[in-house]
């Protein structure tokens, strides 16, 4: 009787909770459709104090009439991200739901709808482990470029332009692969594959670490490829050690969390396929062992450009600096890379990432904003001429390299 009072009272809560968040939520669209000034949150979440300091930063740096800074009126990637903190704000608020991922649905129906494509990807990964002692160089070198280009078109799957609509990938992905290589506008897979086949080398003679880090983007396809990728470099000892940096919130709808990663191994073991099975037990193992390293700094949920991180985040830098490789998927990171700055075309990228180099890195995104660098004299002309919404068409690649401090 006691407990069925219990859970009479628990669902009540549940029920009051769930009308609460609904009401925080209707009441931000409110703000944002008639364009209300951007409020201080309220939550007592890690980061609360940061983005209270960085909205009346804001108004202290552009509001010279002391008007408010509001939803049209201020920079898109803050407001963006904002957007975002304050969705979260909505349910940590609403205790007990304030765990609750309001975008779950959409990034597992994106997986559900891609497996045919994740099985042929897990497939080939296997068959091409199975021969990797005894293959040569360039044959390796083929497979790690042909991994790259899957994870640079896998990041077509993102959901924060057409919230709720999955785009899956439903046909193989290796097929197709030849036909999108003059989509690549910046081509730099020779530069990585230098880079690690070094790595390996010295790390064959002294036994050194090679460390690759993934900035991870979104959750489903996207993030199958990402793991197959990872899975290849340690395999190949390309890679000793991946450290992945997920979202600590939801995040940009599709952007993947640690519930994300655990909910796809899960699937993956329990898959009648063989090939997904494997996958699964094999990453659940990495990630037991510490192979691969799984981490969700607040940083990567802040509204800061990357420059800023050596002020902001200075224990993440620090952290990034022991990498040989930092691999930054997807189109939010690229803009917060170029601080969302429209540079001209044709400005180096080192120029642009404005004295953010913690380590070799490489930016692997479909190009999906107006934040574009580092282009051939004359081709970003060229490329608008036979596509004039080639810059948020999400048509065109880059696999973007640079060298390091
Ligand atoms: O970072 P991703 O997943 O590649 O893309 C995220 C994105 O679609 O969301 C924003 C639009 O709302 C843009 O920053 C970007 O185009
Ligand atoms: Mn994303």
């Amino acid at each position: 009787m006691r407990s069925a009072r219990c859970g009479r009272g628990l669902a009540l809560e549940g029920t009051e909770a769930e009308k609460k968040a609904i009401s925080l939520l209707s009441k931000l669209r409110n703000e944002l459709q008639t364009d209300k000034p951007l409020l201080p949150l309220h939550d007592d979440w890690v980061d609360t104090d940061i983005w209270n300091q960085y909205l009346e930063d804001q108004h202290n740096l552009l509001n010279e009439n002391d008007k408010k800074i509001s939803w049209f009126q201020s920079s898109w990637l803050y407001v963006e991200c904002y957007l975002y903190r304050r969705i979260h704000e909505a349910l940590v608020l609403s205790s007990p739901i304030s765990d609750f991922d309001v975008f779950k649905d959409s990034k597992d129906q994106n997986f559900l709808e891609s497996r045919g494509a994740i099985e042929a990807l897990c497939f080939y990964l296997q068959e091409s482990k199975r021969t990797i002692e005894v293959v040569d160089e360039n044959i390796q070198k083929d497979e790690f470029c042909k991994l790259l280009q899957i994870m640079l078109w896998g990041n077509k799957c993102d959901l924060a332009v057409v919230p709720g609509q999955s785009i899956p990938q439903t046909s193989s992905p290796l097929t197709i692969l030849e036909g999108l290589k003059p989509f690549i506008l910046v081509n730099n897979m020779d530069a990585l594959w230098s880079l690690l086949l070094n790595k390996r080398k010295k790390s064959q003679e002294n036994f050194s670490v090679i460390r690759v880090d993934f900035i991870l983007d979104n959750a489903g396809f996207e993030l199958v490829t990402d793991l197959v990728m990872a899975d290849f470099l340690i395999a190949s000892n390309l890679a000793t050690e991946i450290h992945f940096h997920g979202k600590c919130i939801p995040w940009f709808v599709s952007d993947t969390n640690i519930k994300d990663v655990n909910w796809l191994i899960t699937q993956l073991k329990a898959a009648e396929s063989t090939y997904l099975s494997t996958c699964g037990l094999i990453w659940e193992d990495y990630l037991k062992k510490k192979t691969w390293v799984y981490h969700d700094h607040m940083f990567w949920t802040l509204p800061f450009e990357y420059c800023a991180m050596p002020h902001v985040a200075p224990d993440l830098y620090a952290d990034l600096q022991k990498s040989n490789l930092i691999l930054f998927k997807g189109d939010l990171n690229y803009r917060k890379l170029l601080g969302d700055r429209k540079w001209g075309l044709t400005i180096p990228f080192h120029e642009a990432l404005n004295g953010f180099h913690p380590a070799p890195l490489c930016s692997i995104r479909t190009v999906k904003t107006q934040v574009q660098a580092g282009l051939a004299p004359g081709q970003g002309e060229q490329v608008a001429d036979s596509n004039p919404e080639w810059m948020t068409s999400g048509n065109y690649g880059i696999l973007q390299f640079d060298g390091g401090p």
